[in-house]
Parts: C-alpha cells; structure tokens; sequence
C-alpha cells in the first residue's frame, strides 16, 4: 500500500513547491487557542522550508483545488468509527490519516482529531469531527470520509448525528476489556440505523490481550460472526491496511444522485471568529460550488457560498462538493442560529423538500451560570452563544435571580457535558463563571388555578429548584427515570446490587456475556445517577465496571425542596430537590460537606438545611482568622504587598453569600456523596 501511495503523495510534494504561502492557511476548526496555534503556523510556515513543512503536516497539505469530479459516487465511502470510551477511536483515526497520507507520521500528532484543549487535557474526544482520506486500492483511488466519534455516554447524540451522515461503522472493541455498556449502546444505533457494522477489536499488543473471548461476546451479544472481525493494534498500526481494505469492500456507497437538485443535510457546524459560521454538510444529490445560492430550509434564509471544500482534517478548499460527498460550506452566516444542525441546504433555484431532521437531543442535567460580576454579562451571553452553536444539544434558557442577577438555564446531557462546557467557558473565552448546583427536570401537575393560568398549561417542567411549586398548588410530582446498563466481572455483582439499590434502582434484566461478565440493567431516577454514581460504580469495581444509560421516561414520585442557609441567608445555587425519604439525610449530610469545603473565617458560621420554615439541619463552622502577613515580621513591604495580592486573587474563585466566601466548587463537590 505505501507503494501505492508514493506516487500520490510526490505529486502533492511537487505541487507544495510552487504553492503560494495562502494556500496552507492551517485553520483549525474551533475557537481562541486553536486561532493562536493558526497564527503560530501562518508564522512558522512563512519562515519554513518545503521540507521542513512537509516532516510537520505531511504531503497532504499541499493539495490544493483537488477535481472532485474524479471520484463517482461507487468510489466512496462514509464511515464513523464508534467504541467504548478510550477503547482506541482517536487512535485508529490517527493511523488512518498516516497511512493515507493525510498527516505525516510524527509522534506529535497523536489524537489529532481531537483539537479542542479540553479534549487534550482530559484525553477523550467531545466533539465529532470529519476527515476526508484518499486511499489507492487495487489501482483505483477512493474518498474516505471520515468521522470520529464521542465514546462517554454525555455525547452520545454526537454519534447519533455522525451516523445520520454515514453508510458504515468500525465497532472498536478493546481486546483486553471487551465488551462494555457503550459498545453496548453504540452498537445498536448503528444497527437501528442499518448501517454496515465492521468489528475491530483493537490493543492485541497489550500482554492481557484475549481477542478470542471478545470475538465469543460479539458472536453472543449481537450475532457477529467471528470470521467478520478484524484483529488490529491501532497503536502499533499492525492490521491497519487490513480495515481500510474491508471498509472499501464491506461498507456501500451512499445512495446519491449526481442529476437531481443539490440537497445537503447539515450534521454539524462550528464557529469561526473571522468567517462566520463553519457548517458541515453531507450531500444527498446534486452539486454545489463557489457562489451559489443557497437556502436553509429550517429558516428560509439565502445565503451565498463563499468556501465549500473538504476537510483533511484541515479546510481544503475545492471548486465543487457533490453527490455522495462530506465536506464544509462558508457562506456568510453571521447568526450563530443560522446553520441549525439537521437541517437540509438546497439551491435557490432548485427548491426541494428538507430531509428528516434529527431527534433533539434531550437534557438531562440543568443548572444555573452566571457571570461572576454583573458588567461581564455581555461578553459572557456571546461566549455562551457561540459555544453552543459548536455543541447544539446544550439547551439555553435566560434566567434571573435576586442573589446571582441575571444569566441563564442551561441544559446538558450529562455532568460531564456540564464540566466541559464551563472549562470551555473558560479557557477559550477567559469566562468567569458561577455555576449553580446541577438538577434534573422533574414534572410537576398542577393544581392551582393561579399557578395553571401563570405558566399557561397544567404539566410543567421545571428545571430550576427554586421555582419548584409547594405541595399544597400540586396534583403529583413526576421525576425522570433512565434505563441503566452496567457491564462488570461478575465478582463485584454483589456490591454493584446493593449500590443500585440504595439508589432506588428496580432490577430489570440480568445476563452473563461470557463465563466471567455480567450485563445488569435497573431502572433509575435520574437524579441518583447525575452526580457521582458512575464514579463510585468504578471505585467498587477497581475500575472494571462500565455504564450507560437511556430515557425511560417520567414516573410519580413523592419530592420536596430543600435550602440552605449560611448565617440565615438562603444559597440560592445549593437548593435542591430530593425524594421525601432522602430529605433528612440529604441536609445532613450537605451540610457538613459544605462545612468542609468552606474555609473557616473571621467569625462563625451557621451552616442550616431547612424545608420551608423548618430547619432539619445544622453545622457550624467555628471563626478564625488567617492573618497571611503573619510570617511577615520585618517590614519586606513587596512581600507584603505580593501575599495580599495572592489572597485577592484567591478570592476571585469565590461567591460572596452574606459576609462570606464560598469556593466556587463547593456548590458541586457539596452533591457528590463520598
Ligand atoms: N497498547 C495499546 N494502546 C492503545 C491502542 N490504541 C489506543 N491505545 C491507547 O488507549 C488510550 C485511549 O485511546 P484513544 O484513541 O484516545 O481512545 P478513544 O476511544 O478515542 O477515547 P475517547 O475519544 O475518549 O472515547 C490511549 O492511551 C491510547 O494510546 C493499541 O492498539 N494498543
């Protein structure tokens, strides 16, 4: 194959020598750091030699103005690659950029379709994202899209987009963990979406490795015969040729018609500080290029196509995008809601009807953010704007509170969807943030006349704990469940039981996936999962244990609200609903974490839970005082001056509740039950 693909890549080498500085614009999808690394490499670039260059980006960047007409529809292929988190997605995807050429290969482009620098630092991709690969294949050059895919359960509605976009899979499977709860769950979206499934079980080269027992699971599990597994190590790229092979030959291509008017669907879109909007789009039929109308069906606006290319992962522009193709279109979209993901483009002229949409993606954590002072409201409602035009499953919602002042309600699919999300805040927009403590959306029927006729209609929603209405204006309280799936060695079945129910969990199916692993699914209220349950699932099981989960809908259930008050002033951030049986305990023991994570100060605090007037719990945390400049005998005044800056700057991570400081992470870390 690397013979194959030499020739390929000295005609890029040779065109890179006469290509004009403009062309290797490196613009990374995304937002602040990645336009300073744009700017870095503009810089560097300008001063590089060609071989310099090529040794950092490989042959690939040097392609310019590719005549997509040469690949017809039967050559190409759409695939995603889904998997268990940290089973190796991002890693085979760096193989097969390397071995087609995309990328050149050096130790520093690992992950490198992971660009975020949350994705770097927490070492899991958030974000899905496209490379279009050119691999030769018996003489014959084919496109292969590329889409790598979210592993953690929060983005699984990633995934499903992706795979709206696609024909086919690679079902990752790691050889020493095997099957686990999101193999599980990818697996069948996949199928539901009939698509071709290509089993790869990755890491052979790990010593534990036993690709024999994961081969036995998929034949048990999802009826995969063995002879249909590709056996890899992404890591060391052994068998790598092989899955690119069996991608050209298992997977279709897709159903395009090249003589019909252009219609896209729009699967994803990012923001780009200097071009506007950035939306990918895969074409269903037809052909679009450089100045054409364009029209959103979703909101009826025209727009004219500045840029359309392909992405390698980097933009590459091209002349045309058609039928079959995955690639990106520019085209002065301002408004951070103008490219709505699954919506359908078509041309001006040649009006259609829009494709089926996607499921919106459904929230099931919420919680209050705010900017830390008042005067930065602006310059944070257009970082939360922005952001959530790159992740569309957060939900927005202007909110306002007495303590706090005004900002908003956001939705998110899971905790970890919520911390990334404010880390992106932020390191990309330099935010400051107070975020208050995470809840579910519980239901609520009404009974009150007043209250029916305040929101307009009898079953409410409610995701905000303080506009929760008193038993006495209600007919029942709904809270959300989710059907959890747990995979884990059967030695730890025993604790996982009794974990589940203390959660309130009803057992609902049980099964051995081989001689040692067993599958277990409960049904869960959502609010005894959202915090720390998958953390704790972990500790007990060493590790071992995986989960996921889905909606399963609402059920009765006996809430009530609880506050809290520090020195009698309510934190508005911390109030909480919990079920009936839970609400003592709950106060206790929120109560004496928030008592730990407050540092002690000048005089003493009270630290209460209370439901309604009644007060149910109590700590204190006795006074004292921190003089920092106590170590400072002597009159050193820049010493001084340096600690009592340490201190203000400490004091920034702060919210002020009264006369005291509360850590800002106090208000999560005071929900997390160990
Ligand atoms: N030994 C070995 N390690 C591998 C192999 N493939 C991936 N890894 C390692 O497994 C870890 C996870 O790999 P990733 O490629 O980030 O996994 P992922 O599935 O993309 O993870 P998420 O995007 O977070 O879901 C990394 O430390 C990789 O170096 C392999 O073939 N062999």
């Amino acid at each position: 194959m690397q013979l194959l693909l030499k020739p390929l890549s000295n005609v890029f080498l040779l065109a890179g020598l006469f290509r004009n500085v403009k062309i290797c614009r490196i613009k990374r999808r995304s937002q602040g750091y990645t336009e300073a690394c744009t700017l870095i490499r503009h810089r560097w670039i300008k001063t590089a030699s060609n071989t310099q260059y090529r040794r950092e980006f490989g042959s690939s960047a040097h392609e310019h103005n590719i005549d997509m007409s040469q690949f017809p529809v039967d050559k190409i292929r759409n695939f995603s690659i889904i998997a268990h988190i940290d089973h190796g997605k991002s890693t085979l995807a760096d193989r097969l950029l390397e071995m087609t050429g995309a990328i050149a290969k050096t130790d520093r482009n690992k992950q490198v379709l992971d660009k975020l620098q949350v994705e770097r630092e927490r070492g899991i991709t958030v974000k899905a994202q496209t490379a279009s690969l050119f691999y030769k294949h018996k003489g014959q050059t084919y496109l292969l899209n590329l889409i790598d895919t979210p592993g953690h359960v929060d983005f699984s509605y990633e995934v499903s987009r992706s795979i709206s976009a696609c024909q086919g899979v690679l079902l990752i499977v790691d050889a020493n963990e095997g099957i686990q709860a999101q193999t599980v769950a990818n697996f069948y979206l996949a199928f539901e979406a009939q698509l071709t499934i290509i089993p790869v079980i990755n890491k052979i080269d790990l010593k534990n490795a036993d690709p024999d027992r994961v081969e036995k699971q998929l034949e048990k599990m999802f009826d995969i015969p063995r002879e249909e597994c590709i056996r890899i190590s992404a890591k060391l790229g052994t068998n790598v040729d092989q899955v690119l092979e069996e991608i050209v030959k298992r997977i279709p291509p897709p159903t395009a018609k090249l003589g019909e008017p252009f219609k896209a669907l729009v699967f994803d879109s990012t923001f780009d500080h200097y071009r506007g909007v950035v939306a990918s789009i895969a074409l269903f039929s037809g052909q679009v290029c450089k100045g054409d109308k364009i029209v959103s069906a979703h909101l009826g606006k025209t727009y004219e196509v500045n840029e359309l290319g392909i992405l390698r992962p980097d933009e590459q522009p091209t002349e045309r995008l058609f039928a079959g193709q995955v690639g990106y279109v520019i085209a002065g979209m301002k408004e951070v809601k103008d490219a709505q993901i699954g919506d359908t483009f078509y041309l001006q002229k040649h009006p259609v009807e829009a494709l089926p949409g996607f499921k919106a993606a459904k929230c099931m954590v919420f919680a209050g953010i705010y900017p830390t002072d008042q005067s930065e409201y602006p310059s944070l409602r257009s970082a939360v704007e922005k952001l959530t035009l790159n992740d569309s499953s957060v939900k927005v919602q202007k909110d306002s509170s007495l303590a706090l002042g005004a900002g908003w309600r956001l939705g998110f699919l899971g905790l970890l969807h919520m911390e990334v999300f404010n880390q992106r805040l932020e390191q990309e927009y330099n935010a400051s943030v107070i975020v208050t403590a995470p809840t579910v959306p519980y239901k609520t029927i009404l009974a009150s006349p007043k209250l029916i006729k305040e929101y307009g209609q009898e079953v409410v929603t409610i995701v905000n704990p303080t506009n929760f209405p008193e038993k006495s204006s209600v007919v029942e309280y709904l809270e959300p469940m989710v059907m959890g799936t747990i995979i884990s060695p059967d030695d730890f079945t025993g604790k996982i039981m009794s974990l589940c129910q203390s959660r309130r969990a009803v057992q609902k199916n049980m099964v051995y996936i081989d001689d040692h692993r067993v599958m277990m699914q409960y049904l869960f209220p959502l609010n005894e999962i959202v915090v720390d349950f998958y953390d704790e699932l972990k500790s007990m099981s060493s590790g071992y244990a995986s989960f996921d989960y889905e909606d399963a809908g609402y059920e009765p259930a006996e809430l009530i609200k609880i506050d809290f008050l520090l020195n009698g002033n309510p934190v508005e951030e911390l109030t909480t609903i919990v079920h009936k049986d839970r609400a003592y305990n709950t106060g206790k023991a929120m109560c004496i974490r928030l008592k730990e994570s407050i540092p002690r100060q000048m005089f003493e605090i009270a630290v209460q839970a209370a439901i309604g007037s009644k007060i149910i719990a109590r700590e204190t945390i006795k006074a004292y005082r921190k003089n920092v400049l106590a170590k400072c005998y002597g009159g050193d005044i820049t010493r001084k001056m340096k600690l009592l800056k340490k201190q203000a700057e400490g004091k920034k991570k702060m919210r002020r509740i009264g006369n005291i400081d509360v850590p800002k992470e106090a208000f999560i870390n005071v929900l997390k039950r160990k």
